[in-house]
């Protein structure tokens, strides 16, 4: 495959979330038209993007989710399913449906599908690390007040792009050994993370930790938050949507506010960080090895 056609855009959607849900869904289904009118190959949404980010919301706004691989031809009970479905068919996109509530045997999960141009769901991951933290001054959130993580690292290959991606969700990208299995044993070159940080944490951490997970596994890193709430007194994301690539260098980004954002993925520059920075090939496994990394 030649290096100009390893090159493709990809989109983040950064919408505001509201209560509504079918507005959500028909705010998602907009902002992938969009998506589609700038050419992108590969579309992503944030994090609950049908569902207000508050724990006393997840069962209620949650749905029963197939597993993949699960065909266009069989008719699922999700609406947010049946929207991705829908607009990878219209667009002829990959979408990669930030996240929902899915419910499953009684237990709550914040889950991630994606969905090919043809309708099929390829891949879907259940958000393996939980947002459970306590910042004095700052902000206290605990996801496992409702939810139940999930146990596994998650990647879709795209055939005609010789591209591997990974997907996780929010909290999961400060654990760089879960990026790392995407990268070195998934083999993605892309990580992509629909995530919702905050007014603590976002302006320390959000830039910082994509830019890390972009460096650490020379690959493509792309996160996409909602939009920041301007009333009410519900979680207000940090947004900064944003594509970094291998060199750490932040190819495409937006603020707070609404927003496409639309990047240039040249897949060949994977290589040449990798050619001219060689650190895969320089680690020292007699010195130190994780466990599950064999
Ligand atoms: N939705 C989340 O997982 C938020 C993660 C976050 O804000 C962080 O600081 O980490």
């Amino acid at each position: 495959m030649s290096a100009e056609s390893q090159a493709f855009k990809l989109a983040l959607c950064q919408m505001l979330v509201t209560d509504d849900k079918t507005a959500n869904l028909e705010k998602a289904a907009d902002f992938l038209r969009r998506a589609k009118q700038a050419d992108a190959k590969i579309a992503v949404l944030p994090e609950c993007f049908q569902c207000p980010y508050d724990t006393a919301c997840f069962r209620a706004y949650s749905e029963t989710l197939p597993d993949p691989p699960y065909p266009v031809s069989k008719q699922h009970e999700s609406p947010s399913l049946k929207v991705l479905q829908d607009l990878a068919q219209e667009t002829g996109m990959y979408i990669v449906g930030g996240s929902v509530p899915e419910i499953s045997e009684g237990k709550v999960y914040n889950t991630s599908m994606t969905v090919s141009p043809t309708g099929g769901l390829i891949a879907k991951h259940r958000k393996t690390h939980l947002f459970d933290i306590d910042v004095p001054g700052g902000i206290k959130f605990k996801e496992s007040d409702a939810l139940t993580a999930g146990d596994s690292a998650t990647a879709f290959h795209i055939p005609e792009l010789s591209l591997t991606a990974g997907v996780a969700i929010c909290y999961d990208m400060r654990f760089p050994e879960l990026a790392m299995v995407q990268a070195r044993q998934l083999n993605a070159s892309l990580l992509i993370y629909p995530g919702a940080f905050n007014l603590t944490t976002g302006p320390a951490h959000w830039e910082l930790l994509i830019r890390a997970r972009a460096l650490d596994n020379q690959v493509f890193v792309a996160a996409c938050s909602p939009a920041r709430a301007t009333s009410g007194d519900g979680y207000k994301a940090w947004g900064h949507s944003m594509v970094v690539d291998p060199w750490g260098k932040v190819v495409a980004s937006t603020e707070e506010k609404e927003s496409l954002v639309i990047a240039d993925i040249h897949l060949s520059r994977v290589e040449q960080v990798r050619k001219a920075i060689p650190t895969s090939k320089q680690r020292r496994r007699d010195v130190y090895t994780l466990e599950y990394l064999k």
